[in-house]
């Protein structure tokens, strides 16, 4: 009978293998990111879905679209665009939305910008299968592109107010050319907090009030062009990483007119918030949600019209285009510029928000 050596070192367990974290909803596959939404470690096939899942559920839960739409997509070759563009052909398809897809582009004129970011769009005409439409400054503001704008003011100072309101213009032009009556925009939750914050910081209390709406109805009510935001609550971050793994064919080079200062405070600051605390994109969305305009507030706002001059909607008797047009040919660039060139020119317009407000009644309204 052998007696065991009990003297003799007992054998080192086996090291144990290193234990490898899995994907926090399949539990399977191995995590390639940490989603800055949630600080979930996920794999690129949950992402997507997740991803889609919560646009899907935003596009459904706020009824966007209904069977047979004619949705107009802007299209800029930016990143958030071109990501809602192959969203929108996706999410029609997967869900059967039925809606009628086109791309629609402005042209506003800016050599080694937006020419070339145009040649992206052009190429995801094609991925996608996609109409595409451009409309141009050049046809659509008697041969006022942005680079010509900049030369008659001798700066690029005021770049934004122009652009800004030109293009929200140019986009509803396009639409009605094309007969479609609703366009998305892929404006994301990052660019959301920060209208609002932008809104708070100026005291723009009308603005606040509105600033948050996912869908917007033009001019004639339920008639004219609806405008709507699928990425409300997409992270910028989630979009980047979106069109990265999914190998999305998108310009991602800055205007050469940009930046403004105001956004880009407000922009960093958010950058600086998401870093300590990731959930307060989303918490500042929702506390402009929350906010809403007393009976007072709402009576001193002034009533939406027509532009006498272009017949394009306006709180005044001529619209900001126009103002901003005849300023431009009169050979004095700051009419309809104004008071606002103490201030921030992003504060004034831009596509995001429109025209900067007056102040009326104790609160400030667009003119
Ligand atoms: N020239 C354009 N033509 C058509 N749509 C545009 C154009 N510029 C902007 N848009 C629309 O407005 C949205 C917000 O535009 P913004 O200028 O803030 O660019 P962005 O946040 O960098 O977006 P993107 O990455 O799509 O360029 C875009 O996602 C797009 O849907």
């Amino acid at each position: 009978m052998t007696v065991p050596d009990t003297t003799a070192p007992a054998a080192a367990p086996a090291p144990s293998a290193p234990v490898r974290k899995l994907c926090a909803l399949c539990s399977t596959r191995r995590p390639i990111l940490v989603r800055p939404k949630t600080a979930q470690r996920l794999c690129k096939e949950c992402f997507y879905h997740v991803f889609e899942t919560e646009i899907h559920h935003t596009i459904t839960s706020n009824k966007l679209f209904s069977r047979g739409d004619k949705v107009a997509i802007g299209a800029s070759g930016g990143k958030d665009s071109t990501v809602l563009a192959h969203i929108m052909k996706t999410l029609n398809e997967r869900y059967n939305y039925g809606l009628d897809l086109y791309l629609l582009s402005v042209d506003e004129g800016i050599k080694g910008y937006r020419d070339d970011s145009l040649e992206t769009v052009k190429r995801n005409e094609t991925q996608y299968a996609i109409p595409l439409t451009i409309v141009s400054y050049e046809s659509l503001y008697r041969g006022w592109t942005m680079d010509r704008i900049v030369s008659a003011q001798g700066t690029a100072k005021n770049s934004c107010t122009y652009c800004g309101v030109f293009r929200r213009q140019a986009l509803d032009r396009g639409a009605a050319q094309l007969g479609i009556a609703h366009i998305v925009t892929g404006h994301n939750a990052d660019d959301m907090a920060e209208t609002v914050l932008m809104n708070l910081l100026r005291g723009d209390v009308a603005r606040l009030g509105r600033c948050t709406e996912i869908l917007t109805k033009g001019e004639d009510g339920d008639d004219g062009v609806r405008r709507s935001k699928p990425f409300k609550y997409a992270y910028e971050k989630e979009i980047v990483m979106y069109a990265h793994f999914k190998k999305l064919d998108y310009f991602s080079t800055e205007c050469t007119y940009s930046p403004d200062a105001f956004r880009g405070t407000a922009r960093a600051l958010i950058k600086d918030l998401e870093a300590v605390r990731p959930s307060a994109i989303l918490d500042i969305i929702h506390s402009g949600e929350a906010f809403h305009l007393d009976e007072k507030t709402q009576k001193a706002l002034p009533k939406q019209g027509t532009c006498e001059r272009c017949g394009y909607m306006t709180s005044g008797e001529v619209c900001k285009a126009c103002v901003l047009l005849e300023g431009l040919e009169k050979g004095m660039p700051r009419l309809g510029i104004g008071r606002e060139r103490k201030s921030d020119r992003d504060a004034m317009t831009d596509e995001k928000e429109g025209p900067r407000p007056l102040i009326a009644h104790g609160v400030k309204v667009d003119f």
